[in-house]
């Protein structure tokens, strides 16, 4: 990721983290489909380029959809007619809605940006308030994840370094900045707490291998590579003692949502004591499904895993079953951590400790 540049948000964590920028009259997002092979911003200046860059992945990551899905209403109240604005901006969040459907900080922003909206009194008005909230949300995001990472610490209760494992991206790229996940393991680092962290490659879209192993190993983070089958054997070495992952959605009794595979990695930590955790904004919590059964998960084109790289690897034909998120149920987490605070054993409380 490159410096900002002038104009764009200023955040208080080191801008280097930074990979959504605000220019005021356009969003630029970094290219994630093609790193780690080249550094491409995107240049958008409407709410349907932001839609499509979700739809797409080019942006990806819970914290970091809702984010950009708030840049693209202020696009959108940019671009709208003088006399039909309200109308315009509305129709520009219900096709940022249907996007994507699993993260819920997606429909959190928008609902967020909607009720912006709702106070507005001209377009004008619009355009300035609606850039303002998108930018709260950003800076809060990023807040939110220093703040986790200190909390997770706290509650983690090390007494020296260990080695954990991760699954997907959930640094910076997926993010207002920092990280959930991987913002607990930048900051084991930055305690000298941390001997290494293995990062499950990701199947399909390998954000492990392009997007978490680029982000680590730019900062100079200790950082193993596996293939995603390799789990089980690394957790049975014994040297893992925490597996640390972010979420997608969170349900009231404190099932999870997360990258496909999540649910399996939960499932080979309790058989080896090998510690959960799950860390994510409360933008993530979604207080309205009573579990993880009702959670909407996304499916992709079969197509996305028949291949490797471009390149076609399986038999022209082939059934195949993409679902990109499964649930892991609350009685194999031990902890879920939030900027509102820490639940430990969720099975027992579920997110209510942390509901208003
Ligand atoms: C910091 S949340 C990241 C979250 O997003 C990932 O999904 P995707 O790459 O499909 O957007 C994954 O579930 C991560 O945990």
């Amino acid at each position: 990721m490159s410096r900002q540049s002038p104009g764009t948000v200023q955040q208080k964590a080191d801008p280097d983290t930074v990979a959504i920028r605000w220019l005021g009259y356009a969003v630029q997002l970094l290219d994630q489909r093609r790193l780690p092979a080249e550094e491409h911003w995107l240049t958008i200046e409407g709410a349907a380029g932001v839609a499509q860059a979700i739809r797409d992945m080019a942006v990806r990551g819970a914290p970091a959809i809702g984010i950009s899905a708030a840049y693209g209403v202020a696009l959108a109240a940019r671009g709208a007619d003088a006399d039909n604005w309200q109308r315009e901006v509305r129709d520009a969040i219900d096709q940022l809605a249907v996007s994507r459907p699993t993260a819920v900080n997606l429909f959190w922003a928008l609902d967020r940006m909607g009720g912006v909206l709702d106070q507005c009194q001209s377009r004008k008005d619009a355009v300035s308030r609606l850039a303002e909230a998108a930018v709260a949300i950003h800076r809060e995001d990023l807040a939110a994840n220093m703040a986790m990472a200190d909390l997770a610490l706290e509650a983690m209760a090390l007494e020296k370094p260990c080695s954990v494992l991760t699954h997907c991206n959930t640094g910076a790229l997926a993010t207002g900045g920092y990280g959930t996940a991987l913002g607990v393991v930048r900051k084991l680092h930055e305690k000298r707490l941390l001997k290494r962290v293995y990062a499950d490659e990701t199947r399909p879209w390998l954000q492990g291998a392009r997007l978490t192993a680029w982000e680590l190993v730019r900062d100079d983070i200790p950082v193993t590579l596996n293939a995603d089958g390799a789990a089980a054997a690394i957790m049975a070495k014994g040297d893992v003692k925490w597996v640390i992952v972010g979420a997608d959605r969170i349900a009231a009794n404190g099932d999870v949502a997360n990258k496909i595979g999540t649910y399996g990695l939960a499932v080979l930590a309790r058989h080896h004591k090998v510690k959960f955790m799950v860390v994510a904004p409360y933008s993530t919590v979604d207080m309205s499904l009573a579990s993880g059964r009702d959670i909407p998960i996304e499916e992709r084109d079969g197509d996305e895993i028949c291949q490797v790289g471009g390149i076609r690897v399986a038999p022209e034909h082939v059934n195949a079953f993409n679902p990109v998120f499964d649930v892991t149920p609350a009685d194999l987490i031990d902890l879920i951590v939030t900027e509102r605070g820490v639940v430990h054993t969720p099975e027992m409380t579920g997110m209510h400790p942390l509901s208003d």
